[in-house]
Parts: structure tokens; sequence; C-alpha cells
């Protein structure tokens, strides 16, 4: 069932912003891309931020994210106040609390989809042991392309390879998982399977996901749904 977020709810949260403002450009080019944002997104749960083209919806990922910095107010993920970190904390905490699923799947093509999936814990230092190794092979069964892991993007289709992106945004556990558009390039039928995959990633994984959409179809997917207009959530 899709409802609008209720503020103040009595859920755990995995992530919240208060009075966040952002403001791009001076003068007569000033444009205000966040007009004082409350959010609280409810842990594992499936977050929709819908909206049209240009009420803020991107602008407000990205400082939930720790991508861009707010001009006013407050971020808190996982506990911790992002505008109390500098830039190199900030990358250490989105590589530790935060995953990210793009529009345009952004795999390395020379890289198997297996080895695709356990990239972002090798980057970060971690030995590939039989553990991660089987923590990938649950979310690859989970997201239906663990007989698949063996191939390279280019012999996988658009949804298999959304789905090998989604397995590696989750391979590091993370406090919640961004999906910006994730099926702007994708047909209808492979866009319902990875939005139901994204769903059942909240569901099964307790996953906190947080998903960007302009489609109102895609939104019908998600647990809760908020809607920005004009850089307020309305
Ligand atoms: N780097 C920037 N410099 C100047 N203005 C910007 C910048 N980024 C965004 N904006 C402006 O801020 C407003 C909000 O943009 P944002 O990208 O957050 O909207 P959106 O809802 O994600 O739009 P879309 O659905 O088209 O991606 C828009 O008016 C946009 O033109």
């Amino acid at each position: 069932m899709t409802t609008t977020i209720r503020q103040g709810a009595q859920e755990p949260v995995a992530a919240s912003a208060r009075d966040l403002t952002k403001t791009y450009g001076r003068g007569d080019a000033q444009v205000h891309a966040l007009r004082g944002v409350d959010l609280d997104l409810p842990r594992g749960r499936f977050t929709a931020i819908m909206g049209p083209s240009g009420s803020g919806k991107s602008t407000l990922m990205h400082c939930l994210a720790g991508l861009d910095q707010a001009g006013g107010g407050t971020v808190t993920v996982a506990g911790t106040d992002l505008g109390s970190l500098d830039d190199d904390a900030l990358t250490i905490f989105r590589r530790e609390h935060v995953g990210f699923v793009f529009q345009s799947f952004n795999l390395l093509p020379m890289l198997t989809a297996g080895e695709n999936i356990v990239l972002p814990l090798e980057l970060g230092g971690r030995r590939i042991d039989d553990a991660v190794r089987e923590r990938a092979h649950m979310l690859a069964d989970t997201l239906g392309v663990a007989d698949r892991l063996g191939h390279r993007p280019a012999e996988l289709s658009g949804g298999q390879q959304q789905r090998v992106a989604i397995a590696r945004a989750l391979i590091t556990q993370p406090d919640l998982l961004f999906a910006d558009e994730p099926t702007g390039n994708l047909d209808s039928t492979t866009s319902a399977e990875v939005l139901d995959h994204l769903r059942r990633s909240a569901r099964e994984l307790g996953q906190t996901v947080v998903m960007v959409t302009h489609e109102r179809d895609a939104a019908t997917y998600a647990d809760c749904v908020v809607t920005m207009q004009d850089g307020r959530i309305v």
C-alpha cells in the first residue's frame, strides 16, 4: 500500500533532514532548490521521492547522501550529523553507510557480474573471503541473477545489469540505498522486475531504500511517497 509519510510517526528512522535549504547562484540567477525540507526516512522501508522536473528531488537526494552540502539545516544519517564531517570523513562515511544505484547501471565492463558485486568491499580494503562470497551469492539469488555471476555486463540484459548494480550497492550493507531514476533506461516489464527487487530488498533484507523517480507507476512500488514541488515537500 502506498502512504504519504507522516512526520513524527513512531518508527525507527534511518536518516532525517531538518529545515534543509539549498540555493544555487546569486542575484537574478538565484534558484532556491530546497526551501526548508523536513523529512524522516523510516528504517527498512522503500521511500519514493516524486515531483516535477526542477522540484528539487536530486538536490534533496544528494544532500541526504552526503554528495552535496546543504546551505542550511541538518542531515542526520545513522546518527551522524553530516554537517560535522569534512570532505575526507564524508567520503569514508559514504563508502561505509550509503549505496547508490543509477539510471545508467555503471558496472565495470571488464569485470564479471560477481566481480562487480564485490568491488565496493575490495575498494574498501576487505579481503574477499568465503563470508563475502556467500553474501554476494545470497544477494544475487534474491535479485535473480545468481546464474549470471560469471558473465560480463555486455552479456546481460539491461534489467539483469541493474539487478547486479543493486546487489553491488547492497554488498556493504549500507544504512541507506539511493536509487536515482533506476528504471529510466528500462522497458516497462524490466522496470517492474527491478522495482519489485527494490521492494524485496526493503521487505526481505530490511534495507532502507530511497528512490527518486518521475514515474508515478514506479512510485506505487514504494511503502511511502514524498512529493516535492518548488523545493518543498507537499
Ligand atoms: N548546479 C546547479 N547550479 C544551478 N542550479 C541548479 C544546479 N543544480 C540544480 N539546480 C536548479 O535547482 C532546481 C532543483 O533541481 P533538481 O535537479 O534538484 O530538480 P529535480 O526535481 O531533480 O529535477 P529533474 O527531475 O529534472 O532531475 C532546479 O531549478 C535546477 O535548475
